[in-house]
C-alpha cells in the first residue's frame, strides 16, 4: 500500500524515542518530521537515526530566519545531510528565501507563511491585522517568486493559498487533528480528511500520533481514513 502522505512530527524527548516512532509509524506515513528540540539535542546523526532502514523521507523543519547571508550558511551546512524538505520563515523576505533554495538545490526549501499557532488576535498584535489568509497569500506569493517551490500554512488558508500559487507548489499543513483530538497549542486546525480534500499535498500530524499509546496504530487509522476519504 502506497504510504500516506502524511509527515509524523518526531517531538520527541530522545533520540530513542524518535528513532522507535518512525520506525513504527513508517510503514503507513510517507515522511517523518525533524525540529528544533530533536535538532538541537542530537544535531545531524538525528537524521541516520529517524531514516533508519525504510529510506523514509526526512523533512528537517528547522524554520531558519536571518539575513540572508546567515541562512545560506546554515541551509548549505544542513543539505549535506540531504533532508527532502528544509523550512525557512517566509517573513524572513525574499532573499533570504533566494538565498536557501541556492545554498540547497537538492532540497525542497518550504516557506512557513504564518503559524498554525497564532490566532487572528496574535497576528493583530504582531502588526498583521486583518484574517490570517491575506497575510498568508502575500507571503506565499512572494515566497514562490523567490523560488520555495513548497508552503507551509493551515488547513484554513489552504485553498485560498492554492488558488494563489497554483498545483506545481507543494501544500504542507500543520494544525492537523482528526475529529474530537485536543487542539493544544494549535489555532487555525481542521481534521485530516479536510485538509487534504482543499488541497494541501502533506498533513503535518505530531502529537495525535506520537501520544496515543500506539503510534504505529495511531498512523495507521489516519492513513484509512484519508484512503476512505479520496
Ligand atoms: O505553522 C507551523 C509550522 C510548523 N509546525 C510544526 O508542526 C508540528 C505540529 O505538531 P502537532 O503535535 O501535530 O501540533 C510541530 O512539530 C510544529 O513545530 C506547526 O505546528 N505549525
Amino acid at each position: 500500500m502506497t504510504p500516506a502522505p502524511i509527515a509524523v512530527a518526531l517531538d520527541a524527548p530522545d533520540l530513542e524515542t524518535a528513532a522507535r516512532w518512525a520506525a513504527l509509524v513508517t510503514p503507513h506515513v510517507s515522511t517523518v518530521k525533524v525540529g528544533l528540540e530533536l535538532y538541537l539535542r542530537y544535531g545531524p546523526d538525528v537524521i541516520a537515526s529517524v531514516k533508519g532502514a525504510s529510506g523514509v523521507q526526512v523533512f528537517l523543519d528547522l524554520k531558519l530566519h536571518d539575513i540572508p547571508n546567515t541562512v545560506a550558511g546554515a541551509a548549505s551546512a544542513v543539505a549535506r545531510l540531504r533532508p527532502a524538505i528544509l523550512t525557512v520563515h517566509a517573513a524572513g523576505g525574499p532573499a533570504m528565501i533566494r538565498a536557501a533554495v541556492e545554498a540547497a538545490p537538492h532540497t525542497e526549501i518550504a516557506a512557513v507563511t504564518i503559524l498554525t499557532s497564532l490566532t487572528e488576535v496574535d497576528l493583530d498584535r504582531i502588526g498583521l491585522a486583518g484574517p490570517a489568509d491575506a497575510a498568508v497569500r502575500r507571503l506565499a506569493a512572494l515566497s514562490v517568486e523567490a523560488g520555495a517551490t513548497a508552503l507551509v500554512c493551515s488547513p484554513h488558508e489552504v485553498s485560498a493559498v492554492r488558488a494563489e500559487v497554483g498545483d506545481r507548489i507543494r501544500l504542507i499543513t500543520p494544525g492537523v487533528r482528526p475529529t474530537g483530538a485536543a487542539t493544544q497549542d494549535q489555532a487555525r486546525v481542521a481534521t485530516p480528511e479536510r485538509a487534504l480534500a482543499d488541497g494541501a499535498d502533506l498533513l503535518v500530524i505530531g502529537r495525535p500520533i506520537t501520544g496515543s499509546p500506539d503510534p504505529g496504530a495511531a498512523a495507521a487509522a489516519i492513513a484509512a481514513s484519508l484512503r476512505r476519504s479520496v
